[in-house]
């Protein structure tokens, strides 16, 4: 099944605005309410997708002809002082879901850190923040900032922008240059974490942008509403709502993450909500913005060979979000109230390997 799109959407919430009123007169049209309740606030299961076909049809098969790198490539822009968890969450996660490769980009501070979480990331100490850099040397550093970046950019066949970034100016300016840089090269982005913050504050970066995914928590999403709609957020016209925005900042994709995670191009809103875990642990967010990026690289990949039902930024929304609740659920059966982030991560394999059995490819 496939998401809806704006115009079904339109006809089903002026279907309800009729029903609304005729239900109001009626004494005993409960069924009636809770279906509009429910599609005026967004979580209707009409726009409930069928997350784990479409995570199985982009997902590749395991081929013994495929070199290195051709599972995907990933890189994550993050990592400062204060966060080093966030960019290995996120780098970690890529690799575990089946990336070949996966890269950080980080401060110098949070390089040696992250290095010491696993010897599987290959960590990159080239951004600076402003404490650590003269006025007179800015111009130079981010430069040869953006120099590094280039030399890998091409290769890259999704970035994450923003996992434990932080929001030191001079370092947002440097990040602003390699988002510029990724979309004249056409490559992927998944925004995420203090990466929202500096794209609600220039929507310029992503704005038209069709390759670029935002993917808000409740505060993140708080802002871009305030920001793009100048307006607060309105659940009681979620669905719609969420379909301006992503038509307001040109037809990025945008994943509102919550109880359930909605999905929207500005076109279609789709609804991934499968029961994933009530533990709410930070970085969660992390893996996601890992997962998507690989089921991004993977969908293009497939839309090569075979027509998408949807854009590979959507699909690849839908598959991450629906591996990482799997993951979770499962994180939660052993480990209950203590499931931390790394042990949902260790379930990310297993997910995946109960959607698409790569067990019965080599059986
Ligand atoms: N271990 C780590 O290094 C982690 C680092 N993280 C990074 O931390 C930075 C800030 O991310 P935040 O998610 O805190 O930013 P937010 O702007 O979402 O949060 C700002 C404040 O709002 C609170 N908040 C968050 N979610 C909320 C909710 N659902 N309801 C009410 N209040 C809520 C937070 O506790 C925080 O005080 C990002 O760079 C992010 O990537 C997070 O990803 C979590 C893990
Ligand atoms: N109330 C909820 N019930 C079930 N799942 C949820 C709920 N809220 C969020 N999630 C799931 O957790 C994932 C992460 O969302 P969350 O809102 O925690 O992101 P975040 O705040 O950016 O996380 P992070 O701590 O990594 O920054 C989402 O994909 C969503 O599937
Ligand atoms: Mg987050």
């Amino acid at each position: 099944m496939v998401g809806l799109s704006a115009a079904v959407i339109r006809r089903q919430q002026f279907l309800i605005r009729c029903l609304g009123g005729y239900s109001a007169r009626c004494k005993n049209l409960s069924y009636t309410t809770i279906k509009m309740q429910s599609l005026m606030s967004g979580g209707g299961s009409s726009l409930e997708v069928d997350a784990i076909s479409i995570l199985r049809s982009i997902t590749p098969s395991l081929d013994p002809s495929k070199h290195k790198g051709q599972a995907g490539k990933i890189a994550v822009v993050g990592g400062c002082r204060e966060y080093t968890g966030a960019p290995y969450f996120s780098a970690i996660s890529a690799l575990k879901i089946g990336a070949d490769l996966s890269h950080v980009f980080c401060t110098k501070d949070a390089a040696t850190v992250i290095k010491s979480y696993s010897p599987e990331l290959i960590v990159h100490p080239i951004l600076e923040e402003s404490y650590s850099v003269r006025d007179e040397d800015k111009k130079s550093i981010s430069a040869k900032v953006i120099q590094e970046v280039d030399k890998w950019m091409e290769r890259f066949d999704c970035l994450v922008i923003g996992p434990g970034l932080g929001r030191d100016p001079f370092l947002l300016d440097c990040v602003s240059d390699i988002m510029k840089h990724a979309r004249e090269s056409n490559v992927p982005m998944v925004i995420d974490g203090d990466g929202l913050f500096l794209v609600t504050n220039c929507l310029d970066l992503v704005s038209g942008y069709p390759l670029a995914v935002l993917t808000p928590n409740v505060n993140e999403y708080k802002r871009l509403i305030q920001k793009v709609l100048q307006c607060e957020v309105n659940d009681q016209d979620g669905t719609q709502q969420l379909l301006s925005l992503a038509k307001g900042i040109g037809g990025v994709t945008i994943l509102r993450k919550g109880g359930s995670d909605f999905i929207s191009n500005g076109e279609t809103v789709s609804a991934v909500s499968t029961f994933g875990s009530p533990r709410r642990c930070g970085g969660q967010g992390d893996i996601l913005s890992g997962s998507v990026a690989v089921f991004i690289s993977w969908a293009r990949q497939h839309a090569v060979k075979k027509e998408l039902s949807m854009s590979p930024t959507v699909l690849g929304c839908i598959a991450g979000s629906v591996l990482l609740r799997k993951a979770a659920s499962y994180a939660f059966q052993t480990k209950g109230r203590s499931t931390l982030t790394t042990d949902i991560i260790e379930h990310l394999g297993r997910s995946l390997e109960e959607f698409c059995p790569v067990s019965r490819q080599y059986s």
